[in-house]
């Protein structure tokens, strides 16, 4: 079943052995039933957005796709940069906001919206986004868990997982930390491979990927692109890729292209057939040179190309032509004149003008009508969007885009076997996800210890700085303004400092939610759970320890049962206030957004908790405040604790009131009515079961609205 991995290493891809190796590797799903075909009919992409002059306007990013992405194949989407192939791919997977999408998309027949496309397809983002205390072992094996079917038992799973680590040329650092920019962990490279195989372990029916080679040497990029090809053709996946200057070796693998070009197609088929294409528009790639290379240098980015070129003095003067080549590394490197490429090259945008206008390439009425589009162009950029445009409009009235269309108006010719239930991937069962979720959290936890030290560090020093300020506060008059100056203090330090804490540290790992979410590795329920179990006895133990160090040091009431309300309410400011920062970081996607937001949120609560202002002098429009504030209730449930039953012995300067005790400082505070620590902890912990429902709407409504 497992790959043999060390041979897989060893041996070149396209080589028997590691053919064969990989194919052992991958053979948990039956791979005829799952076979999907994809077809986009006049999908268009557009957003809103604001110019400086023309105020809000729709940008139209992708216009009349028409394409059919076929099973047991790759099919690569290229382009020049900003051409739509992102786009393309997210429109088609499922990951572009709905609003802005028009046209269809089906599957095997049947309609597709993005929900149900995620369902059968994986899919390898551009970023790649690890949780970076995870090794490279764990991302894989957690990926394996979650997405491949129940009925695989763990130690396939866990197989699979390392074999496809060893096919990807991962077996060296498996057991390395993802890292991020602070700590150091796997290379650029290796996290791109990382991405790939995670998505890859898992088999789907469709794999789409946003351009998996970038960051690679040429070695890996063809072995990477070999792979893939190995899943389309042995496994009857359809493969899609976005792709930049893939080396000849690369190009050679793909078996359909899809070539567009400020958003339209301007070629889709067999790869090897794209040279024909173009030269019939009069490019003619020269012979020796890769024909990816020239797609970009000449037919895509043909005016820039020359651009340049013409900004230096020593470089030849018009036609433009072959008079460019690329390095190794990928870097333009221009050549003296070459003759014979000279002459080749004015056909190219002319033709491809003129084919637009149904003109054959070489007809000499063609250069005529393309020269003529030029020359109206007027500017460089012009004549830019002019030629692009011809050949936008060549490829519709190409007898390959005509006969798509015709089959798309016909029906029949394409398949409509619909989706088989095999090619669905389901969740893993709830206890799976939640499992594993919380091992990896309480991993995660235990592998950032700095985290752990700042809040175990804040906790003591800050309950420190408070009982050394209020240390052993008197019992006459002073006394009581230290006790409710120290209550106060500490339940509003609490809450703040758990929003802000929770803000920071859930703002940084929402980002690997919203993605392996998105990936359909697990549901919303587990996530939200298993991160409350792991982060449970930290919203114990911490307000716990400070309420052990500052009641004593501070002198409240020595009584068990005050110190347990006390600590009780502690716990719950401490768990509102985590509430509290889920939801608001979940409000904004931006961290510093939700960070200078989040006092926006606290004031008012804070304000309005009985300290500053009495309750009965609160304006009547801002009453409605206090009753929302978890601050409020925390301050009554510790002021009606600690002064019930307190004897206050007033100096004679003090000029108190005869029988002034705690009880008559309740009654001033306007605290005599609100209850005692029972019915006010019990509110409180209804305000944590309401923050935690609109923490979990929240988070829901974030990966919603990211249209993922
Ligand atoms: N949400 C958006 N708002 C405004 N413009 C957008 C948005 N998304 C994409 N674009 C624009 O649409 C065009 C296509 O973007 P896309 O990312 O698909 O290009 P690409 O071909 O993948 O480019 P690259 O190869 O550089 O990654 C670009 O000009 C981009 O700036």
């Amino acid at each position: 079943m497992t790959l043999d991995v060390e041979q897989a290493n060893g041996s070149l891809p396209g080589s028997p052995r590691s053919t064969s190796a990989f194919k052992k590797a991958l053979t948990a799903s039956p791979p005829g039933r799952a076979r999907l075909q994809i077809v986009a009919r006049d999908l268009g992409y557009s957003v809103q957005v604001k110019e400086r002059k023309k105020g809000e306007v729709t940008k139209h990013i992708l216009k009349d796709v028409n394409a059919v992405l076929e099973p047991q194949r790759t099919i690569a989407v290229m382009g020049a940069s900003g051409a739509g192939k992102t786009t393309f791919l997210n429109v088609v997977a499922g990951f572009a906001k709905a609003k802005g999408v028009s046209g269809s998309i089906t599957v095997n027949g049947e309609d597709m919206d993005g929900a149900k496309m995620r369902r059968v397809s994986g899919f390898v983002h551009q970023e790649d986004v690890i949780l970076s205390t995870m090794t490279v072992r764990e991302a894989l094996v957690f990926a394996a868990m979650l997405k491949l079917p129940g009925s695989v038992p763990r130690p396939q799973k866990v197989a699979r997982a390392l074999s496809v680590a060893r096919l990807l040329s991962l077996g060296a650092c498996l057991d390395s930390l993802v890292g991020d920019s602070l700590t150091k962990g796997i290379s650029g490279g290796e996290k791109r491979r990382l991405s790939v195989g995670m998505e890859m372990v898992t088999e789907p029916a469709v794999l789409f990927l946003d351009e998996p080679s970038s960051g690679l040497d040429a070695f890996n990029a063809f072995k990477v692109v070999h792979i893939l090809r190995s899943v389309a053709h042995h496994h009857g996946r359809t493969v899609v890729f976005t792709i930049h200057q893939p080396s000849s070796e690369v190009f050679h693998l793909f078996d359909d292209l899809l070539v567009l070009a400020a958003g339209q197609v301007v070629y889709l088929g067999p790869a090897e057939g794209m040279v024909e294409w173009f030269a019939s528009l009069g490019y003619r790639c020269p012979t020796y040179t890769n024909p990816a290379d020239y797609l970009f240098m000449e037919i895509l980015n043909a005016s820039r190309f020359r651009a340049e070129e013409g900004s230096d003095a020593s470089l030849q003067g018009g036609g433009g032509g072959a008079g460019g080549s690329r390095s190794a590394d990928g870097a333009a490197i221009v050549l003296p004149p070459d003759p014979a490429a000279a002459a080749l090259a004015p056909a190219g945008p002319a033709a491809a003008t003129a084919a637009g206008r149904g003109l054959e390439a070489g007809d000499p009425g063609a250069r005529d009508v393309a020269a003529e589009a030029e020359a109206e162009a007027g500017t460089e950029a012009e004549a830019e969007d002019a030629r692009i445009e011809g050949l936008i409009a060549a490829w519709k009235k190409s007898p390959q885009a005509m006969r798509l269309l015709r089959s798309f108006r016909q029906g029949g010719a394409l398949e409509d076997s619909g989706i088989a239930r095999e090619a669905l991937t389901r969740h893993a069962p709830f206890w799976l996800q939640l499992l594993l979720l919380c091992s990896r959290a309480a991993r995660n936890a235990v592998r950032n210890p700095l985290v752990l030290r700042g809040k175990l560090g804040q906790t003591v020093f800050l309950s420190l700085v408070v009982g050394l300020i209020f240390l052993n506060v008197s019992d006459d008059l002073t006394g009581v303004q230290d006790r409710l100056g120290s209550l106060f203090f500490l339940i509003v330090q609490g809450m703040f400092g758990s929003v802000m804490g929770v803000l920071t540290v859930f703002g940084a790992e929402k980002v690997v939610f919203q993605r392996e979410y998105g990936n359909g590795m697990y549901g919303l329920p587990a996530y939200f759970l298993s991160r409350w179990l792991v982060e449970a006895p930290l919203h114990i133990i911490l307000p716990v320890m400070s309420a052990c160090i500052v009641y004593w040091m501070i002198g409240y009431q020595n009584e068990p049962d005050k110190f347990g309300w006390f600590a009780l309410t502690m716990v719950l400011m401490d768990a509102c206030g985590a509430g509290l920062g889920i939801f608001i970081s979940c409000l904004f996607n931006d961290l510093s957004m939700a960070l200078s937001v989040a006092p926006m949120f606290l004031l008012p609560l804070m304000v309005f908790s009985g300290f500053f202002v009495n309750s009965k002098s609160i304006p009547p429009y801002f009453t409605w405040i206090q009753y929302i504030s978890p601050m409020r209730y925390g301050f009554v449930a510790v002021s009606v604790n600690e002064f019930t039953g307190l004897q206050i012995n007033c100096t004679p300067q003090q000029e108190c009131a005869p029988g002034y005790d705690g009880e008559a400082v309740i009654a001033n505070l306007g605290f005599a009515d609100q209850g005692g620590p029972p019915r006010n902890t019990g509110i409180l912990f209804a305000i944590l079961v309401g923050l935690l429902g609109l923490a979990y709407v929240a988070l829901w409504g974030a990966v919603r609205r990211l249209g993922k």
